[in-house]
């Protein structure tokens, strides 16, 4: 089998929401799919109503497939510090034409505000490896590693766009996503991430300079952020780009454009164009823009986020063929 959901960006492509259906009869939520993580986790009516602010909700007691797993406790922080937690039920979730009948819903009991103040998302679905999913005592799988046996071939596509619906298809690749080549990359998931390492990168029309940057691709973050020297070496070459602590970023002036920023995928490469570095207006007086590029500074690796992903058409492979980018349509 195959299947296909589409995913709808918030404002600004902050991040992409994306439908499934949990329980018998259906409840249906809007998720966040994260590759950068591996939990299905959704808001619920365990949770005090003063968390919830027009989020939908998770009823297991309303569901006749749902089953709670006896002892089991969850608890997850993201790369900003928000957070969620509490206890786990198997249930049947599907996304688009693809079900899995005992799939581990984390049900929340509390979330951090930053979940409570996002009221169009009621929860996050993992998409990175099963080795780190934070259910204890017993990890459980992700929703991808509980149906890829059944696709066609065990891989997902996530093709993010710029302001427009994309897709996030499984176990097939659709050939009209693209153009030209697919450049492959090895992965290192042994951190539990879609990891890679790109060999470099460009400034607008500049050469191309060697650079490694190990990295993950991460759905779930917004921007691409990258070691400091590299980011720095593309703000040098933006009149009036600086560094502003108060907002904790790179700005500069929205016009003119931008140069492009390219980045290495193996033998491939993949192109930000340079509006798209313009990622939002930061300050309304004086047409500045917050920069989509920014540091990587304290993570310990670079996140290739949406604003990397939404410009390529990106396949992940879970056997031990590499995943690949390739330039989007
Ligand atoms: O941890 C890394 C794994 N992938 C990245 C990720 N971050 C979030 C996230 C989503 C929504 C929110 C909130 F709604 F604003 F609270 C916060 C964080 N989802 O994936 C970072």
């Amino acid at each position: 089998t195959t299947g296909t959901i589409a995913t709808d960006p918030e404002k600004h492509d902050v991040e992409y929401l994306t439908p499934i259906s949990v329980g018998t009869p259906s409840q249906d939520l809007m998720v966040d799919f994260d590759t950068g993580s591996s939990d299905l986790w959704v808001f619920s009516t365990e949770m005090s109503t003063s968390d919830i602010k027009g989020q939908t909700v998770y009823d297991p007691n309303n569901s006749s497939t749902s089953e709670k797993v006896q002892g089991s406790t969850w608890k997850i922080t993201y790369g900003d510090g928000s957070s969620s937690s509490d206890d786990v039920y198997l249930d049947t979730v599907t996304i688009g034409n693809l079900t899995v009948p005992n799939q581990a819903v984390e049900a929340a009991k509390k979330v951090s505000s930053e979940f409570t103040d996002d009221s169009h998302n009621d929860g996050l679905l993992g998409l990175g490896f099963s080795a780190i999913n934070a259910v204890e005592p017993t990890p459980q799988n992700t929703f991808f590693d509980n149906i890829k046996g059944s696709l066609d071939a065990p891989l997902f596509t996530v093709d993010l766009k710029h302001g427009t619906p994309g897709s996030f298809n499984f176990g097939y690749i659709d050939p009209t996503a693209y153009i030209g080549n697919i450049s492959w990359t090895p992965v290192d998931s042994s951190q539990g991430y879609w990891g890679f390492t790109s060999p470099g990168y460009a400034v607008g029309t500049g050469a191309f300079r060697n650079h490694s940057m190990s990295g993950i691709a991460d759905t779930g973050t917004t921007l691409l952020l990258l070691p400091k020297s590299v980011v720095s070496a593309y703000y040098k070459e933006i009149q009036g780009a600086q560094y502003d602590s108060d907002q904790g970023g790179y700005i500069f002036p929205c016009s003119p454009t931008p140069p492009d920023f390219v980045f290495g995928v193996n033998n491939g490469i993949v192109t930000v164009p340079g509006d798209m570095v313009s990622y939002a207006p930061a300050d309304s007086a004086n047409q500045n823009c917050f920069g989509g590029i920014q540091k990587d500074t304290g993570i310990g690796f670079s996140i290739f986020g949406d604003v990397a992903l939404k410009t390529s058409f990106v396949h992940l492979h879970s056997s031990i063929v590499p995943g690949h980018y390739a330039d989007c349509d």
